[in-house]
């Protein structure tokens, strides 16, 4: 068998049809190593755009970020995580510029932010039972009930009531002082961050009406009331509205399925998963459109708590009457 001769090999030179010969062979040879230097290089690129477009599915499909129907979908914030904080910043609406502007208070700086750190869980579990023990007293025909502190609305059935009227003999077996004061407590601590997070005084901006804690389940609907899941802006539905935040009270895929709130931004939905003691706050324009997905198992507790620039809009912390 005949020795394989290795590129850069060195052979003796001799002159003649010899030295052509062989010439000529390092000619093919050479060609032949560039080729499979190519080939090699080729193949290392496509494993790389192989691994990167591998890299790119799982993030995509791990959850931080979905290829849904209606474009991609991005969770802000897992119900599994425990966030500290996490602010993000989108550009004000014009919604402001067509209502009065209280200078130090109407948002110049617009966004939305997500706290675990503020309301803790058990916290977050008395707060519950203050929304378990008023709404036990009524509750929606339909998929949706509200319980007001501060109006004193409660659905019952089709309607409202006023709970302090109508069921004024059980009200004060309903309610203690202490859930009164846990109330306002976390109610003040939400506006504070609020009021820190926008570069705001905190005295500057007024709780405002609905504040009210909501109940969700996968009952039909039976009024529009009962339909929560339309999208909307919240200074547009309830015109005093500056700043939103929201105070889950329980936990998405473990208490209830569906309920995730979504920001509906052009081109990706970003949602917020419902996890107890999770405050969601945002400016309420239309720079945070929003909806919140249908629930379509177990029971879904919130609360709403909007503060308004507007002391004409200002309303006080509820009492026990
Ligand atoms: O409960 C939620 O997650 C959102 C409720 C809401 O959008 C509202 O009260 O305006
Ligand atoms: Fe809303």
């Amino acid at each position: 068998m005949a020795p394989q001769r290795r590129a850069g090999s060195r052979t003796p030179e001799s002159g003649g049809a010899g030295a052509g010969a062989r010439a000529e062979e390092r000619r093919r040879l050479s060609s032949g190593v560039k080729g499979s230097v190519q080939k090699d290089s080729r193949r290392k690129w496509l494993k790389v755009a192989f691994l990167l477009s591998s890299a790119m599915l799982g993030y995509l499909l791990s959850g931080s970020y979905l290829l849904g129907e209606d474009g991609v979908t991005e969770v802000l914030a897992h119900q599994g995580e425990s966030l500290q904080y996490k602010f993000i910043e989108v550009p004000c609406s014009e919604d402001y510029d067509s209502h009065k502007r209280f200078e130090g208070c109407t948002p110049r700086k617009c966004g939305r932010g997500i706290t675990d750190a503020i309301i803790s869980r058990e916290e977050a579990e008395r707060i519950r039972r203050i929304a378990e023990k008023g709404l036990s007293l009524g509750g929606s025909d339909g998929g949706a009930s509200i319980l007001d502190l501060h109006s004193g609305a409660l659905s019952l059935g089709k309607h409202f009531v006023n709970m302090y009227r109508y069921f004024s003999d059980k009200v004060h077996d309903t309610f203690t002082e202490e859930d009164f004061h846990l109330y306002r407590d976390v109610r003040q601590r939400i506006q504070q961050k609020i009021a820190l997070t926008f570069g705001i005084s905190s005295s500057s901006m007024y709780l405002t009406k609905p504040t009210f804690f909501s109940r969700i389940n996968n009952s039909e609907a039976k009024t529009a009331h009962d339909e929560y899941w339309h999208p909307h802006i919240d200074k547009v539905t309830y015109g005093s509205f500056d700043y939103t935040s929201l105070l889950y009270l329980s936990d998405y895929t473990e208490d209830f399925g569906g309920g995730r709130f979504v920001f509906m931004d052009e081109g990706a939905n970003r949602t917020v998963e419902p996890r107890a003691g999770r405050v969601s706050f945002f400016t309420s324009g239309s720079e945070n459109l929003h909806h919140v997905e249908k629930v379509h198992w177990g029971t879904r507790y919130a609360i709403t708590i909007s503060f308004t620039c507007n002391p004409d809009h200002g309303i006080g912390d509820p009492v026990l009457t």
